[in-house]
This record gives C-alpha cells, sequence and structure tokens, in this order.
C-alpha cells in the first residue's frame, strides 16, 4: 500500500527568530491561513487517505501535531533525537515495514509551497507507479531558475519511459560557483527534496551505503510495537551521526530516477526564500506584517510583529523583529542564520532565545 511520510521534525533554524524551538516553521502560519504542516497534508489528501497519512517528528512536536491535524497516534513516528533526514525516513520505513511488506513510501518535507494541484497530483501518481516495482528511488525534478546553493542538483539521464529518466549525477549543496556551471549546462534540475521509494528499496540502499545507520534501525525493527520499543528507539538515536538521505544516499545511489515536474514549487526555508513571495515596493523593498518608517534603503526585507520597524541608509539587509529578539542580517548571509543559533545554544542566558 502507499504511504506518505510527512518530514516535521526540523527545527527550522534558518528561520529563526520566527521559527523557534517549541515552534518551527511547519507549524507557523508562513504564507496564508493555513500551517505549512497543515497545507502538506490536505495537498497530498486526494491521493492518500487520511488513515494513511503519517508524521515521523521529534517528541516534543507530538501534542503540537495533535492539536493540528487529525492523525491517529500509531501514524506519528516520534523520535527522541534530531538525527537528521536519513534517520527520521529510516525510522518511517521500518515502522511501515512492520505493519506492511510491501509499503511504498512518498517522502514529504512540510516546508513546500506548492502551485498546480493537478500537475502535482500526476507526478506523485506517476511516481507511485514507477517506484511501486521496487527497483527505483524517484526524484521530482525542479527547472532551476538561481544558482541556489541550498539544494540538491539532478543530472538527466536516458529515458526509462515517457517521462521518468535515470539520474546521471546528483549533486548536493554544491557551492555557488559550482550551481551556476551546472545550470549552463542546462541537463541539470533542482532536487525538490519529496521522493517515492518501496519502503524496502530504501532500506537496501540505506544498508548498502550508511551501513552503521542500517544497523541501529535494524535493532529498532526488532523492538517495534513491544513495551521497550522507545527504550531502544533513545538508545540506537544516541549513536546515530546524523546525516541527510541527499548526502547519505541520493548522492551515491545507481537507482535514482527523476520525474521533471511542471508545477510550481518553492522551499519556504529560509527567509530569503519567503521574499519571493511578498510584495516588493519601488525600492525593491519587503515589508511584511508590520509598519515600517524607511529613509534610503533598497532591497530591504523586514518581517515584523506589533512595532514599527524604522531603517535609514540600508542595503540588501534583512531584519526581523519579534516580541523578544531582534535580527539584522546582510541578505547573502541569511544562511548563517543556522550558525548563529547554534552559536546561542551554547549560551546558557541566551538559550531561552531559541
Ligand atoms: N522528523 C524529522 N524531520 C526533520 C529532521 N530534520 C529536518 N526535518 C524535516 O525535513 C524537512 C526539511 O528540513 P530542513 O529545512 O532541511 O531542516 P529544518 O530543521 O526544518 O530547518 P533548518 O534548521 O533551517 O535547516 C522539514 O520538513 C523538516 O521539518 C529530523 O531530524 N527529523
Ligand atoms: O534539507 P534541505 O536543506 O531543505 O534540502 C533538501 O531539500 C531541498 C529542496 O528543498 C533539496 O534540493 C535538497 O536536495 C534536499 O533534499
Amino acid at each position: 500500500m502507499i504511504y506518505a511520510v510527512i518530514l516535521s521534525g526540523g527545527l527550522g533554524l534558518r528561520f529563526w527568530p520566527k521559527s523557534r524551538k517549541n515552534l518551527p516553521k511547519q507549524f507557523l502560519r508562513v504564507l496564508g491561513e493555513k500551517t505549512m504542516i497543515e497545507n502538506t497534508v490536505e495537498r497530498i489528501s486526494n491521493i492518500i487517505p487520511n488513515d494513511r497519512i503519517c508524521v515521523v517528528t521529534n517528541n516534543i512536536y507530538v501534542d503540537k501535531i495533535n492539536e493540528i491535524l487529525k492523525i491517529k497516534s500509531s501514524n506519528i513516528f516520534k523520535e527522541p533525537l534530531n538525527r537528521e533526514t536519513a534517520s527520521c525516513i529510516g525510522l518511517a520505513a521500518i515502522k511501515l515495514l512492520k505493519r506492511d511488506f510491501e509499503a511504498t513510501m512518498v517522502v514529504l518535507p512540510s516546508d513546500h509551497f506548492i502551485q498546480g494541484q493537478e500537475e502535482f497530483e500526476k507526478a506523485i501518481i506517476k511516481a507511485i507507479d514507477v517506484a511501486q516495482d521496487g527497483d527505483y528511488l524517484v526524484t521530482f525534478g525542479i527547472t532551476p531558475t538561481r544558482p541556489e546553493s541550498g539544494y540538491g542538483y539532478i543530472e538527466v539521464g536516458d529515458s526509462i519511459e515517457e517521462g521518468v529518466y535515470k539520474v546521471k549525477r546528483f549533486i548536493e549543496k554544491p557551492n555557488v560557483d559550482v550551481a551556476a556551471s551546472l545550470i549552463e549546462k542546462g541537463n541539470f534540475l533542482w532536487n525538490s527534496g519529496m521522493f517515492v521509494w518501496r519502503a524496502d528499496r530504501l532500506l537496501r540502499e540505506i544498508k548498502k551505503y550508511l551501513p552503521d545507520l542500517y544497523k541501529n534501525l535494524m535493532r529498532i525493527y526488532e523492538y517495534i510495537g513491544t513495551p521497550d520499543e522507545e527504550r531502544v528507539i533513545r538508545e540506537e538515536y544516541e549513536k546515530i551521526d546524523g546525516i541527510s538521505i541527499d548526502f547519505g544516499v541520493m548522492q551515491r545511489t545507481h537507482r535514482a530516477v527523476v520525474i521533471p515536474t511542471n508545477f510550481v514549487w518553492d522551499d519556504i526555508g529560509s527567509f530569503t526564500s519567503l521574499e519571493r513571495f511578498l510584495n516588493k515596493d519601488e525600492n525593491g523593498n519587503v515589508i511584511s506584517n508590520c509598519e515600517a518608517a524607511v529613509l534610503d534603503v533598497k532591497n530591504t526585507t523586514i518581517i515584523g510583529e506589533k512595532r514599527l520597524v524604522a531603517a535609514i541608509g540600508v542595503k540588501d539587509m534583512l531584519i526581523v523583529d519579534t516580541d523578544d529578539v531582534v535580527l539584522i542580517c546582510p541578505k547573502d548571509r541569511s544562511q548563517s542564520i543556522k550558525d548563529l543559533v547554534k552559536k546561542i545554544s551554547n549560551v546558557e542566558e541566551l538559550e531561552r532565545f531559541i
């Protein structure tokens, strides 16, 4: 059977200070009326019934998920620690395999913006069809529009059937110069971060490329459904070195295929991605959710809450004002917000701001 696996345990550090440890971006109403996780569930609901929609998340978000979504508790896969996406997807795979030996997983991050529901559904249905035989790991390719260093790049190879191509190379998060050169070649797509595969196929790939993680997962597998499950998950998670599914498996596997898509897609992982959806004034400034008084300010994004934000003579900056934290950062350093938050996490007096 087909299951949706929604990844929802991330801390959303690049979205700090809007995103906080106890309320990360997937639980925020970032664009529109609904939280990002609600939008993710809604998007897949025509294809996968509610009782096969699963969420993999950190223990600390379980109450929040129950408050927002109607997901049965056995479909919430709980992690005691964050060990990146190879671990959380691997955990979901063994949980599903325990209940269904033929489980096929539609893996969906919970921070995407997608427009073009019909095209999205067509692509997912196609991917399920391709993945169900168990030979392939299916990715979705997005036409790149800028040399983004935060994404994976897929080199499109030979066609295996109409609209489906072998992945010749998968390059995760190249630097901007490499990204620009890949785009210039013309046969590279962005990896969307959504995947479809059979749970048993994914585990075989994890066994091959991440053998230590495979051992951790197999020990957990033995205890699923027993009174010791939670204890063993914690014991194994404490031993895991986190790695993303992209670096850990997708860059190495020979079984990846790509379906080029034609829906509108964006990852709302950072303020720079968010600003693409917000209106700009004649100076290229984005002023969102607050009032602002600006003089000689250009190409600057101001995201506020209650206070008036005033700025003079700044250019290419990001200013985020919340109740208790003000963040000021050049836009081209916005990926470093994550590093700053990690630094703050080690300072006892500042921990409460995370
Ligand atoms: N269950 C689970 N989900 C995760 C984990 N890491 C990331 N995710 C989810 O995977 C998706 C993509 O995550 P990222 O944007 O790379 O990471 P993030 O932690 O949300 O954000 P950053 O801290 O800004 O990198 C999001 O839906 C996250 O909630 C994890 O360790 N466990
Ligand atoms: O975990 P991150 O940083 O959000 O990256 C993942 O998602 C990107 C698309 O959002 C992909 O482009 C990446 O390849 C990866 O799957």
